[in-house]
């Protein structure tokens, strides 16, 4: 974070600095250098070896509904603290595929390892050699052992058998829409593997960074509260329309995401040697072949020059303010939480979707928030995806109760 701010106001926002013997590495927080590496020149960059060799081996995702209902039903009584975070991690796994039953604890445990080595590889890249990685080649093997049946009972059904199934809602799942155009069972497991962890920690770290603001503003969740029981009610499950009409909510997780974009640093590898864009009357950067770019949306979308000047309708671009959205729109390459380009993330309909689903039941059923932690003490902690380091303990108050 500290060599992302580096660069002096009026440079060219990259700073450049060299892992002997060959590790090159570029640093930027320049829209127009994310722009270049993620589309105008899409084809000189790629994830790099080290995130090939980490997704070769994988698996899943089946049911969406059970997590978000499962989640409701966690929900504690009426001012109890909770670990709100916790129970968001847990939800977003069970919405994709844990299993239930006895395999359920050798499910999660596994699925914790792969992670967590995958983020020390990551982070610890180019010095990743040392790190162990004889959990994760077991955790790997458990994911698979409860996947590969799922995918070769679906490889059974002809395409018209798909086809059929793809006629109802309800049963046709992830993993009939890869198989009814990969029959490559190997293919369909890195597939829903690559999803579902991709879509985890994303999903649960986004609300939990809104609880963790919302405690801190209850004018805010009083107006969430209020724009919900108009427009859904206070019992009914949202329909994806009435989700479509509750603008405030998506203002207040756009807002989430620019102050603590999911995945607040990324990195590309030079496959060839290229330029980035030096700006107006400077010369472009060079960069060789097997070179590290780094980025991150994180320091970017908090760049204070990037945003209009203070008023009563903008707030700082540091404090959490949903109600700028009403009259701002961020400049295209200013706002990335999803990335773009043509890896723009996959699931970014369906993580909105999911997550404005997830903020209703809330809203719905507590009409305040208490923070129960130390403030003082909360750190962004970013592994690959961002989360707050003490979790989100609160307490929720129950509408109607005392
Ligand atoms: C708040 C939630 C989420 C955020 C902020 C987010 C963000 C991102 C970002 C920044 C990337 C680009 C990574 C890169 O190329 O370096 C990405 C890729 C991806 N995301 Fe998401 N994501 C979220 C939720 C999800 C969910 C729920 C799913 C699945 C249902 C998903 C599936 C994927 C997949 C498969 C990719 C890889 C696409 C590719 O490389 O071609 N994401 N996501």
């Amino acid at each position: 974070m500290r060599l992302y701010n580096k660069p002096p106001p009026g440079s060219q926002n990259v700073i450049e600095f060299e892992i002997p013997p060959s590790n090159r590495f570029l640093i930027t927080r320049d829209p127009d250098h994310i722009k270049t590496i993620l589309t105008t020149k899409f084809a000189d960059f790629g994830k790099g070896p080290t995130f090939h060799s980490l997704w070769k081996s994988f698996f899943d995702l089946a049911k969406f509904e059970r997590g978000v209902q499962s989640f409701v039903a966690q929900l504690p009584r009426s001012g109890e603290t909770v670990q709100l975070m916790g129970l968001l991690y847990r939800a977003t796994l069970d919405m994709t595929t844990v299993p239930t039953g006895p395999q359920r604890r050798a499910f999660i445990k596994a699925f914790d390892e792969v992670q967590k080595t995958q983020m020390r590889i990551v982070m610890m890249y180019p010095f990743d050699a040392f790190i162990d990685r004889k959990e994760y080649y077991r955790g790997i093997k458990t994911l698979e052992a409860f996947i590969m049946p799922f995918v070769e009972k679906t490889l059974t059904l002809t395409a018209e058998e798909i086809e059929e199934i793809g006629k109802s809602d309800n049963d046709f799942t992830f993993l009939h829409g890869l198989a009814s155009f990969r029959r490559d069972p190997k293919v369909i497991r890195d597939q829903i593997m690559a999803v579902l962890l991709a879509g985890r920690d994303t999903t649960a770290g986004t609300p939990s960074w809104a609880f963790y603001e919302l405690a801190a503003y209850p004018e805010n969740w009083a107006r969430l509260r209020e724009e919900v029981l108009s427009t859904v009610g206070s019992h009914k499950a949202p329909t994806y329309d009435d989700l479509k009409n509750l603008r405030y909510l998506r203002y207040m997780l756009n807002e989430t995401l620019r102050l603590y974009p999911a995945v607040p640093y990324n990195m590309r590898a030079a496959l060839q040697d290229t330029t980035l864009p030096g700006g107006p009357g400077r010369s472009d950067n060079a960069v060789l072949k097997g070179d590290t770019v780094a980025y991150s949306p994180y320091v970017m979308q908090r760049r204070r020059d990037l945003y209009p000047p203070v008023t009563a309708e903008f707030a700082d671009p540091l404090i959490f303010s949903p109600e700028r959205w009403y009259s701002w729109q961020p400049k295209s390459w200013e706002f990335l939480p999803f990335n773009g380009g043509p890896r723009i993330c996959v699931g970014q309909d369906f993580t909105m979707t999911e997550m404005a689903y997830f903020m209703v039941r809330i809203l719905q059923r507590y009409e305040r928030l208490e923070y129960r932690g130390d403030w003082e003490a909360q750190l962004h902690k970013a592994d690959i995806v961002a989360r707050p380091s003490l979790g989100v303990p609160v307490a929720l108050f129950e509408a109607g109760h005392a």
